[in-house]
């Protein structure tokens, strides 16, 4: 069974993909989106593009009034494209700039003000119920709190998690190029200290009820992908396929 085929439900498919940072939310559940010919949502790019409006604009980010009112009136674009997501403020292409580790370092301070929680959460509902050109067959949206506060209904929920030497490795990598103990050390603020601060708001180390637990640790991208793809035609279609052999080989619980 191919994994379009869970494309056979009548109304648009919302997989939910929540984890720490590290954990290959982002990369895994764009390329899920891609083979499935879903849009993809990255939460965390709306987190991190109200920071960097933030910053520009001056407010002070310690400010939690004003910098909830700036988000309110935040001119965001997302585009859910996952052959070509981007990010964009008021016109302006930020898809780099949110990225930066200036942004990384602060953007829990934005992220954890309730009140630029309930604008963005009204802003990623109303993205994932959207689709793109007048055609929706379902979005595949990630974070942290999608499977538990943005989108619990959801079709397939999913935790993805990895131990945080494995995130750290990855992360490292992605950043300096190598997981060396120097790189590992300078990305440490990045995602320990991060997640910490992150997870005084959200729960995305526990998986809720009813939500899949799937621990990348062990495997490559590939391999994760495809456990995801088989989760996903699991519980949709109720069948198994062969992708679930990944899934039993340890990572699914
Ligand atoms: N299973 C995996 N094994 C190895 N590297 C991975 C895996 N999943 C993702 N990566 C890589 O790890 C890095 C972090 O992944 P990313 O998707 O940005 O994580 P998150 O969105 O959870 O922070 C990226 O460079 C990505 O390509
Ligand atoms: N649904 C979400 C998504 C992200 N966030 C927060 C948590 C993170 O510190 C920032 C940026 O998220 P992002 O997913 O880009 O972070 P990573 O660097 O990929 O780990 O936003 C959140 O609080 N809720």
């Amino acid at each position: 069974m191919s994994a379009q085929s869970v494309l056979t439900e009548a109304r648009p498919l919302v997989i939910a993909v929540d984890g720490p940072s590290g954990s290959g939310k982002s990369s895994v559940s764009k390329e899920v989106a891609r083979r499935l010919g879903l849009e993809y949502l990255d939460t965390g790019a709306m987190y991190r593009a109200a920071t960097w409006s933030v910053i520009e604009s001056g407010v002070d980010l310690e400010d939690a009034v004003k910098v909830a009112e700036h988000v309110r009136n935040l001119d965001l674009t997302m585009a859910t494209d996952p052959s070509a997501p981007g990010v964009w403020v008021a016109g302006h292409d930020v898809n780099e700039a949110i990225r930066e580790t200036r942004i990384s370092t602060v953007v829990s301070k934005v992220a954890t003000n309730l009140d630029v929680r309930a604008e963005l959460l009204k802003r990623q509902r109303e993205l994932i119920a959207a689709g793109r050109d007048g055609v929706h067959q379902g979005c595949v949206a990630e974070g942290r709190d999608i499977t538990t506060v943005v989108a619990p209904d959801a079709d397939v929920r999913i935790l993805l998690t990895a131990s945080e030497e494995a995130r750290l490795a990855r992360r490292s990598k992605e950043l300096h190029g190598n997981a060396d103990a120097a790189s590992v050390e300078a990305t440490r603020d990045q995602i320990v200290r991060r997640d910490s601060d992150d997870s005084t708001v959200s729960n995305f180390e526990v998986a809720a009820d009813g939500v899949l637990h799937l621990d990348s640790s062990a495997l490559d991208f590939e391999q994760t992908v495809d456990a995801v793809l088989a989760a996903i035609n699991r519980i949709v279609t109720g069948s198994v396929t062969d992708l679930d052999e990944h899934a039993r080989a340890g990572a699914v619980s």
